[in-house]
């Protein structure tokens, strides 16, 4: 069975081996397991915490949940009544069907529309959908966002938004660089003051690692980036999704998190593609996608010319 759904869960196989596990709770990528050309047998690709709520409690601490629409605190009038992140990674989705089924992808789309829970604290109109495409050594996520407003006014009622994958990459953190960062203006969010956090810096490392506590919004990122290691990687394409964010809390703010595990921070990096400088717009009747697509490498690879 190369998708089943069960108990709040879809699994995904494919024929070569590789399989992705969804939860419908967040839409949350909980696990990929893939292999690469040379060493075909899959691992764990994702870092989930040991301590992380996966019954729909809490948000998932790990995996790949979605962030929408509001990326960290809100800033946005229209998201003023939401929490960190927003709520599409703790609200249950639905899954609405298999898109493909064959060697070369497995494919299933889940929904999100408003419920009176999500419309008492955001009341906008709008539909999502989520659709996870699993591959020999790939793993596609893309989330389609449609502003289902019928107005005509003029200025017309666009929806906006933030949104963002936030790929909890399973990788020995104190040895990954991320590629291709240099030279870009970032947000250092880990900084003490308001006044820090706002005031832009500039990348100089040609290399990003995360062997201090990193909490890294960079702004218009190249939207094709390498995170790798000594002997693995994962590379991640994107579309639409202009920045990129770059997390982990070390032992200083992870101890904090109630639900990481001891250690957590030693076992991966969030590297996270999105939309979070400014705000997407959509017109009403249209719709934005954004989409990643992650691939397994298998040596180290550094790109020293970046
Ligand atoms: O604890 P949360 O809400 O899952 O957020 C985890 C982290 O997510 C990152 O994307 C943010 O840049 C961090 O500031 C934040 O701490």
């Amino acid at each position: 069975m190369p998708v089943e759904q069960k108990d709040g869960r879809v699994l995904l196989t494919h024929p070569k081996g590789s399989s992705t596990e969804v939860l419908l709770y967040g839409a949350t990528v909980i696990s990929w397991k893939a292999g690469t050309k040379p060493r075909p047998e899959p691992m764990e690709r994702l870092f989930v915490s040991s301590k992380a709520a996966l019954d729909g409690s809490k948000p998932v601490r790990g995996g790949i949940p979605v962030v929408f629409p509001c990326f960290g605190a809100p800033i946005h009038p229209e998201h003023s009544r939401l929490g960190q992140h927003g709520f599409a990674r703790s609200e249950v989705w639905t899954f609405e069907r298999i898109v493909m089924d064959n060697d070369a992808g497995v494919s299933v789309r889940l929904t999100l529309e408003p419920t009176p829970r999500i419309t008492a604290k955001y009341d906008r109109p709008f539909h999502l959908a989520f659709v996870v495409t699993l591959a020999e050594h790939q793993l596609s996520t893309d989330l389609h966002v449609t502003n289902t407003s019928t107005s005509t006014a003029f200025p017309p009622d666009n929806l906006e938004f933030q949104a963002l994958f936030h790929n909890y990459i399973r990788a020995p953190s104190k040895d990954v660089l991320v590629f291709p960062l240099q030279h870009l203006q970032y947000y250092d969010k880990t900084e003490a003051t308001e006044e820090g956090r706002t005031k832009a810096k500039v990348e100089t490392r040609a290399g990003v690692d995360v062997r201090k506590f990193t909490d890294s919004v960079y702004e218009d990122a190249p939207q094709k980036y390498e995170a790798t290691w000594p002997g693995g990687g994962i590379d991640i394409n994107v579309k639409k999704l202009k920045d990129l964010v770059v997390w982990n809390p070390r032992e200083e703010a992870g101890a904090k998190i109630a639900d990481m595990e001891e250690g957590g921070w030693d076992k991966y990096i969030c590297v996270e593609p999105g939309y979070v400088r400014g705000f997407a717009k959509v017109e009403p009747g249209k719709r934005w996608i954004g989409q990643q697509v992650l691939s397994t490498i298998d040596a180290e690879r550094r790109i020293n010319q970046l």
